[in-house]
């Protein structure tokens, strides 16, 4: 059984400080094992500047498991990061995506059982030249090109968004029935392989208000929505929908469905975060590796307080490590 591979996320943000915190915590909390690529010089300023004082040392991602017990094991990158909470720059983009290529390498490799990502900020790796809007995409290309699907899941809700990363404006154009069907149908086989329900039930929503009111306020159900859920059916999915967005995510409606595509980013997002904010995973579907992050950004507004929560991250990896070893199970 190999570790889980943590990335280093963006040094400016909380990401070292949970995961030194995860580690610490790692009897109370029943922290799976992993193994972080990041600056191991880095890792231990962070833990003195943090007034954590823990144990860090330097590891290889084959020695980290004897490690995990007494120090949190920090594989080295290429790249160094320099001390700088809450100021993220430009300069850190190189390490931060050394990070994750290291890390899928080492899935690819058998070397890690699942890839767990600390968080990144877009903005400073955009300016760095960095071509995909998130993690979520840069993996789809690093697993040759195929098409990832972002869930947050918790315990209340697991919500899935078909458009993603794109200004508002933007989302009506870039619906289409194709990528309604191939999420959803991605989140079906997802929810089967990797989570182990049975027959998945799937609610979809529309994306005018009131699912459109027949057509009076929008036509995307009539003529994007309706139509996948068509297709969908033939294909034996369970789907339901389009839902009016506002009521399918009290508790009684939630009762009903296993996961909800939406169509929009904040659509999927709001809900999830807000019925479990410190409990959401973000896991990437269709990918052929496992792949778990927090739901929580870099929190740069915090970074270097101390006051950042290891729960999400905790929740991500445990996800990771249960998926891991339903797959070990099966093969
Ligand atoms: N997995 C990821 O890589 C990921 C996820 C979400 C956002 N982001 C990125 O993070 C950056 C900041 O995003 P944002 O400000 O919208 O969201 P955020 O999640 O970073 O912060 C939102 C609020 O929640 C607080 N918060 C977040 N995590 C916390 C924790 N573990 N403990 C205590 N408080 C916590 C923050 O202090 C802030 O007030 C953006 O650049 C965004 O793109 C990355
Ligand atoms: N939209 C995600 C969220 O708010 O949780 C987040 O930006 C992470 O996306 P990637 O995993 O694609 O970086």
């Amino acid at each position: 059984m190999g570790l889980l591979a943590l990335t280093s996320g963006d040094p400016a943000g909380i990401g070292p400080e949970i995961t030194l915190k995860a580690w610490r915590d790692r009897q109370a909390l029943d922290t799976p094992a992993f193994y972080i690529l990041s600056d191991p010089v880095f890792f231990e300023t962070c833990s003195r500047e943090l007034g954590l004082h823990l144990p860090v040392e330097t590891a290889t991602p084959l020695d980290a498991a004897a490690i995990f017990h007494r120090a949190l094991p920090v594989v080295p990158l290429d790249a160094q990061f320099a001390y700088a909470p809450g100021n993220p720059s430009s300069q850190n983009a190189n390490g931060i995506i050394e990070s994750i290529e290291r890390a899928v390498k080492d899935v690819n490799a058998g070397i890690a059982d699942a890839l767990v990502t600390c968080p990144i900020a877009k903005k400073p790796l955009y300016d760095a030249g960095f071509k995909y809007p998130g993690h979520t995409e840069f993996l789809g290309h690093l697993a040759g090109g195929a098409q990832p699907v972002m869930m947050l899941s918790g315990p209340e809700l697991r919500a899935v968004p078909v458009t993603i990363h794109i200004p508002l404006s933007e989302v009506p154009r870039a619906l289409t029935t194709a990528d309604i069907v191939e999420t959803t149908a991605a989140t079906a086989a997802d929810l089967r392989d990797k989570f182990g329900i049975e027959a998945p039930r799937i609610a979809i929503s529309g994306l005018n208000p009131h699912a459109g009111e027949g057509g009076a306020m929008g036509r995307e159900e009539i003529e994007i929505i309706q139509p996948a859920i068509d297709e969908l059916r033939s294909r034996g999915i369970d789907v339901r929908g389009p839902l009016p967005a506002d009521t399918m995510f009290h508790p009684q409606a939630r009762a009903s469905y296993d996961a909800a595509v939406c169509m929009y980013h904040d659509q999927a997002l709001i809900p999830a975060k807000a019925l479990g904010f410190d409990e959401t995973v973000n896991v990437t579907l269709g990918l052929p590796f496992i792949r778990t992050s927090p739901d929580h950004g870099t929190a740069f507004d915090i970074a270097g307080t101390g006051i950042a929560r290891p729960d999400s991250l905790v929740a991500a990896l445990k996800m990771a490590r249960y998926m891991a070893d339903r797959k070990a199970a099966r093969i």
